[in-house]
């Protein structure tokens, strides 16, 4: 009789596996150091002693093999991960012990799609910046009285604007910036408590109702005022149905993707002169350079003067957002702030400390706020938000623990939600099990992202 032949190698293999389905701790520990390469080696069907030891519930021989440097994401070929299948028998403790160590690699439940194409709302740049004639005087003086320039004008920070057509439902276009031009707001510009900052020019295209005046050189040039008083009495405006918008949030959302940009520059450049009245070095007087741009303090020996400084530029305040995934990829964790209006869930955030990295941040920031810990990063895209000036880094990342543990300071609440839920949410399905953060944040895009690479919606 014919007898099968069976390499040393294969019957190593055997034994190794036959001690991680069986429980012998011992015996995995001596074969791994006899031969480490037999660690991630897998028999019938791509199951290793990993999958074995989750599957049979030996705690211990998952415990060593991960100790040892097991790669925890590989799959057999049902796709199981050892943590699949540890959830799938019930071994609740050894899930989470896959889940919680580090080392592993859980990059593949990230999508490998490029970030390309995405634009969020404040983002799109409708003017060139052309920051280097914001040092040109002669020219931006020419710009200021110059029957083409734009003004776009506001008041304790909210801009002037006309609502949109009547029945224009929540749609993007409800309000309209109002363009002015330099007659009507010359007087402001001499008003003491005035700041006039300037944002850049019109790039191709032009805004459909803009009259075509032109100046010589076919650059329109755009400015933003800001009002310390109420310019409505002393103004006559071209239009009666001109008005501050009231409230900052959330009707500086429903511009129209073009002012949505140019609102998130002229506000937050606005808002810095707003709250940085005096030098932050000394305490003095300061006067306004580089077209808005920079803040110079007066008094002649200030520290400021010496060299470059930050605290004489507009600021900027990063903040990572982040959406993170369960690690079994199926679920995401979504938060909510006390603020929020009922039912509505949105991506954890917070603000980017000195001295740290984007992915520490968001590592520290959701364990912070949900007692979460995470491994990979992965960027997607980032948006201004000029509230007054934060800009929104968004990420996508794995979570590396399942157990909530939420800050109440800081959240309300954090769920994790299924993707089924997630995409009920969406598509309107069935009755939804939250509701979402609105289009125009990116919150609600990250959220889509993760669920239109992962689902092909
Ligand atoms: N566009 C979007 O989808 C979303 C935007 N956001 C924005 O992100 C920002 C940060 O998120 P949070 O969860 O509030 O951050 P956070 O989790 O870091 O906590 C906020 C706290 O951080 C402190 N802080 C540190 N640096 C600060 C700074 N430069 N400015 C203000 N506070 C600072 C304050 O004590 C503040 O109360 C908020 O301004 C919020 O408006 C938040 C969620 C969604
Ligand atoms: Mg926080
Ligand atoms: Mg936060
Ligand atoms: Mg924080
Ligand atoms: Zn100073």
């Amino acid at each position: 009789m014919a007898s099968v032949q069976v390499s040393p190698k294969d019957e190593m293999l055997a034994r190794f596996l036959d001690a991680a389905a069986t429980g012998n701790v011992a015996k995995v520990s001596a074969m791994i150091t006899h031969s480490s390469s037999l660690i991630n080696e897998s028999g019938e069907n791509g199951w290793t002693a990993l999958m074995l030891g989750a599957r049979n519930g030996h705690f211990k021989v998952v415990q060593t093999l991960l100790t040892n440097g097991c790669d925890k994401s590989s799959v057999n070929k049902s796709g199981q991960t050892a943590y699949d299948i540890a959830r799938f028998w019930g071994h609740k403790h050894i899930a989470s012990l896959l889940a919680n160590s580090r080392g592993g690699n859980s990059h593949h439940l990230l999508p490998s799609s490029g970030t390309e194409g995405h634009e969020n709302y404040f983002s799109r740049e409708y003017l060139n910046r052309m920051s280097e004639k914001r040092t040109d005087s002669p020219w931006l003086k020419a710009k200021q009285s110059s029957p083409a320039s734009v003004y776009i004008l506001f008041f304790n920070l909210n801009p002037l604007v006309t609502s949109g057509a009547d029945g224009a439902g929540e749609s993007e276009r409800d309000f309209k910036l109002c363009k002015l031009r330099w007659g009507t707001v010359k007087e402001l510009l001499t008003k003491p408590g005035t700041t006039v900052i300037f944002l850049g020019v019109e790039k191709q295209v032009k805004f459909a109702s803009q009259p075509p005046v032109e100046d010589e050189d076919g650059l329109t040039a755009w400015f933003a005022l800001n009002a310390e008083d109420n310019p409505m009495e002393d103004l006559q405006f071209p239009s009666p149905n001109c008005f501050f918008l009231k409230s900052t949030f959330p009707a500086l959302l429903q511009l129209s993707s073009d002012e949505a940009g140019v609102i998130a520059q002229a506000r937050s450049v606005l808002a810095w002169h707003n709250r940085y009245s005096f030098c932050p070095t000394c305490g003095s007087r300061t006067k306004i350079d580089e077209g808005g741009y920079k803040r110079t303090c007066l008094k002649e020996d200030c520290r400021s003067l010496q060299g470059i400084h930050n605290t004489c530029y507009p600021r900027v305040d990063p903040v990572v957002i982040m959406l993170v995934i369960h690690p079994d990829g199926d679920q995401c964790l979504l938060g909510r702030k006390k603020t929020f209006p009922v039912g509505m869930y949105s991506c954890l955030a917070g603000f980017i400390e000195p001295g740290e990295v984007i992915e520490e941040a968001v590592r520290r920031e959701v364990e912070e706020e949900s007692g979460i810990k995470v491994g990979p990063v992965q960027y997607v895209s980032s948006q201004p938000w000029p509230m007054p000036s934060s800009l929104m880094i968004g990420c996508l990342a794995v979570a590396e623990s399942t157990d909530i543990k939420v800050d109440e300071n800081e959240i309300e609440e954090a769920r994790w939600f299924t993707r089924q839920q997630v995409i009920d949410v969406f598509t309107k399905n069935s009755k939804p099990a939250f509701s979402m953060a609105p289009r125009q944040a990116i919150a609600h895009q990250l959220i889509k992202h993760w669920i239109g690479v992962n689902a092909n919606l």
